[in-house]
């Protein structure tokens, strides 16, 4: 089992390139292969969650050639199975795609119920509402949602909750159904836009995507296409905070500004400099930190892969911060493993209230999910003295490099495997 060990106390300063985005991408990689022409796919992370996914596409008959580690051509023209079965995709969450991707194409699919992060009780029933709607008939059986439809039409359907999930699956099998589909209440996350706008590379008629109305009018026949994924906003958010958290002056480059807007704001509110550039962003943390509040909402609201990283540096804001949480109602697992570190809150229903504390102390802690998992190392990072952080699997499925990047920053920190390593690092870095 690896570890990271990290010795805190070292501002992060410089520049560190941001990876395409893992949610964006993992959507984008189903919906490839929805035509039987070649696509290629560029910009994507190299993190577990992409490997796991290709291999799953690949499992089931599709051409899968890794061009480098950012880019793949997909070909789904020899695809002979539309089952998907736990083994391949038990770790992942966005396996549910092939679903929306399979029944559009092949108007047929049996995938096993998504894996992910347990961050709460994730539901599916929005993705199945919109499926039958098109006409769909859905079961879930023996572990997997199994669906079919003899014809698949286009339909008007309002999502009972704004989830990101059901808008892009639900988008994948309408842009493959007779007539037209409206969409209302979906999600307007920047993934949600570049999903459709790959989609409408392929040939797809989509409109409305980054509104609350999206409307599809289905195409028999999708194409080929080249394209890259956009820049991922919650690893971009992430190195961010980690400067706001260890008091540094990091640029985040190759992002798209707008996308991180709701961060920017939590950082200014909370005292740290910060300076946007056409493709980056620079966040300078010096001086005392203030408390604030933060509520997470869908997009353009402070969104709920963030919050872990938001918690650990109000931790060291003086003064009292309350957070809620309204979008899944498991995401403060981390603020236990933060007590061993001296951190001081207290949860209360979907809310925490935590009380800024001058430092945090090196201790052992353990990755609950994977954004929890990175807020952890930012605690780390900010820590007196050592940290070591079990459980970074959970980290793996979506950041890349995650501990050369920190390292590239003047963080201290180095991936484990065993009691001898550890010691080994503790004796090289003091
Ligand atoms: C692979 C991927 O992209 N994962 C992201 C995606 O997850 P995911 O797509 O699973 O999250 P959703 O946006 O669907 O979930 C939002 C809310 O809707 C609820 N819900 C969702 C679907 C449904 O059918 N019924 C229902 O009640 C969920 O329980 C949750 O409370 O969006 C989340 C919210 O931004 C992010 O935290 C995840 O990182
Ligand atoms: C929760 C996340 O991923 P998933 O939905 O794949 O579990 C995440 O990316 O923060």
């Amino acid at each position: 089992m690896e570890q990271y060990i990290i010795k805190g106390g070292h501002p992060l300063v410089g520049e560190v390139e941001i990876g395409g985005a893992k949610n964006a991408a993992l959507a984008i990689l189903s919906a490839a292969i929805m035509t039987d022409d070649t696509v290629l796919i560029d910009n994507l992370p190299d993190v577990n969650d992409i490997n796991v996914l290709l291999d799953a596409i690949e499992g089931i008959g599709a051409m899968v050639h890794r061009v480098d580690r950012h880019t793949v051509k997909i070909n789904g023209k020899n695809i002979h199975d539309v089952s998907i079965e736990y083994d391949y995709i038990k770790k992942i969450r966005a396996s549910y795609y092939l679903l929306g991707a399979l029944l559009g194409k092949y108007k047929r699919a049996d995938v096993a119920l998504p894996g992910g992060c347990n961050i709460g009780s994730r539901p599916i029933d929005q993705h199945i509402k919109g499926f039958r709607a098109m006409g769909a008939d859905v079961e879930i059986e023996h572990g997997k949602i199994m669906t079919e439809a003899d014809r698949l039409v286009g339909k008007h359907i309002y999502f009972d909750v704004v989830s990101v999930g059901a808008t892009i699956n639900v988008m994948m099998a309408a842009s493959m159904a007779e007539g037209m589909t409206i969409l209302e209440n979906v999600a307007k996350e920047p993934h949600v836009v570049d999903v459709a706008n790959f989609l409408n590379s392929m040939g797809a008629n989509i409109r409305g995507a980054g509104t609350d109305v999206i409307k599809i009018r289905g195409v028999q026949k999708l194409h080929g296409t080249e394209y890259s994924v956009i820049p991922d906003q919650i690893e971009a958010g992430t190195f961010m905070f980690a400067a706001a958290a260890t008091r540094g002056d990091v640029t985040v480059l190759n992002v798209i500004p707008k996308h991180l807007e709701a961060t920017i704001a939590k950082l200014v509110e909370i005292g740290c400099e910060v300076e946007e550039f056409d493709d980056a962003v620079r966040v300078v943390s010096k001086g005392n930190l203030r408390s604030t509040h933060v509520k997470t909402l869908p997009y353009p609201g402070f969104p709920t892969d963030m919050q872990p990283q938001i918690g650990v540096t109000l931790a060291l804001c003086k003064g009292t911060s309350i957070i809620t949480e309204s979008i899944f109602e498991n995401r403060f697992k981390y603020l236990d493993e933060l007590a061993r570190m001296g951190g001081v809150s207290k949860i209360e229903g979907n809310s925490a209230t935590i009380e800024g504390v001058e430092k945090f102390t090196g201790a052992r802690v353990s990755a609950p999910d994977l954004r929890a998992g990175a807020a952890l190392c930012i605690a780390g990072l900010a820590a007196e003295g050592y940290t070591v952080v079990d459980d970074i699997v959970y980290i793996q499925r979506g950041y890349e490099r995650f501990e050369e990047k920190l390292r590239s920053l003047g963080g201290v920190i180095e991936k484990v495997s065993s009691e001898k390593e550890m010691q080994k690092f503790k004796l090289k870095v003091g």
